[in-house]
């Protein structure tokens, strides 16, 4: 069974700035894959090439087994895709603007309230798109994705500008959508706690390159773990824990100080509560931390901090 998507060394040069660089990734069946990164990492340009509208400089695309570049027209029939303008006619009503997709793509007039279902809009399918709210645009751009029920969704940002409410909804329609339709999700996003709340998937780009990639439960079983650190003195305790050979983030009132895969946490963290102590470093709690796709995603994308420890009197 060929991987829904494949990239291989997939490359998008944009002058002499590398968008994407040499990218390869693997998204499984029936996988809901959470494709993360910064602003500006490369993950709209990537999913434009897998959907065919810009062209790689190098590398290939595949989805379903089908090369992109070389079959667009086949290759565009697997996909449904949800970009960021949704180009919907406000004053025609949902129903009427999932029309005009069906009859170009041919489908007969029952797809259209069977997407409406999928996404819980039914009854707001004869209103104008222009009273819609975005979260209900949004999900009428979900529905008209997945019209001829193409075995692979592409969502770029799908939860963007939605309100908690709507974001909530959006997570629970991801989540559910490999079982409700058996497609396979590729949903790009900048917010780690929503890839972690819906992917069962991750792949993490930085600076154009893939830095991680793997099914979300294994990575964090995999990591290195953590100690949360609270205290009164972030800066030097960071500056303490780094001199001793963790890699450390720091934030307001407290510090995470990751260790090397194979270290027993509890132990280090009895260490370190001792090397804090004796520095007369305020501790009020310290003990290892939940493995976090957020401490994942620090550990591929910073390097470690490495600083001098300061004596206490110079401090
Ligand atoms: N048409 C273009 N011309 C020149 N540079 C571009 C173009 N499109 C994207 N880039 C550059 O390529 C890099 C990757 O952009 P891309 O939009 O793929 O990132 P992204 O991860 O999707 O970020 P965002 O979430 O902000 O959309 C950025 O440095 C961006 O400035």
């Amino acid at each position: 069974m060929s991987p829904a998507i494949e990239t291989l060394e997939l490359t998008r040069r944009y002058g002499r700035r590398l968008a994407v660089d040499a990218l390869s990734m693997t998204v499984p069946q029936n996988a809901v894959y959470g494709f993360l990164g910064r602003n500006g990492a490369g993950k709209t340009t990537t999913l434009k090439m897998l959907l065919g509208l810009i062209r790689p400089s190098s590398g290939a695309a595949r989805v379903c087994g089908v090369d992109v570049a070389r079959d667009r027209l086949d290759a565009a029939r697997r996909v449904g895709a949800l970009l960021e303008a949704h180009g919907f006619y406000g004053n025609l009503s949902g129903r009427e603007n999932l029309d005009l997709t069906r009859r170009l793509l041919e489908l007969p007039d029952r797809e259209i309230g069977r997407v409406l279902e999928v996404v819980e809009m039914a009854d707001h399918a004869g209103r104008r798109v222009s009273d819609y709210s975005l979260g209900m645009r949004q999900r009428l751009g979900l529905a008209r994705a997945m019209l001829g029920a193409p075995p692979v969704l592409i969502l770029d940002e799908p939860t963007n500008g939605l309100d908690p409410d709507g974001i909530a909804d959006m997570r629970r329609f991801l989540g559910e959508l490999p079982a409700r339709t058996g497609a396979t999700v590729l949903l790009s996003s900048h917010l780690l706690g929503e890839i972690e709340q819906t992917a069962t998937h991750v792949g993490i780009v930085h600076e154009g390159r893939l830095v991680l990639e793997g099914e979300l439960a294994r990575l964090k079983a995999g990591m290195a773990p953590e100690i949360a650190v609270e205290t009164d003195d972030p800066a030097r305790a960071a500056a303490l824990a780094a001199s001793r050979g963790f890699s450390v983030a720091e934030a307001p009132g407290r510090i995470i100080a990751a260790l090397t895969p194979g270290d027993d946490a509890r132990m280090a963290s009895a260490a370190l509560n001792r090397a804090l102590v004796e520095a007369d470093i305020a501790v009020f709690s310290i003990g290892p931390k939940a493995r976090t796709l957020e401490g994942i995603y620090r550990q591929v994308s910073t390097p470690p901090v490495v600083q001098p420890l300061m004596q206490p009197e110079l401090v």
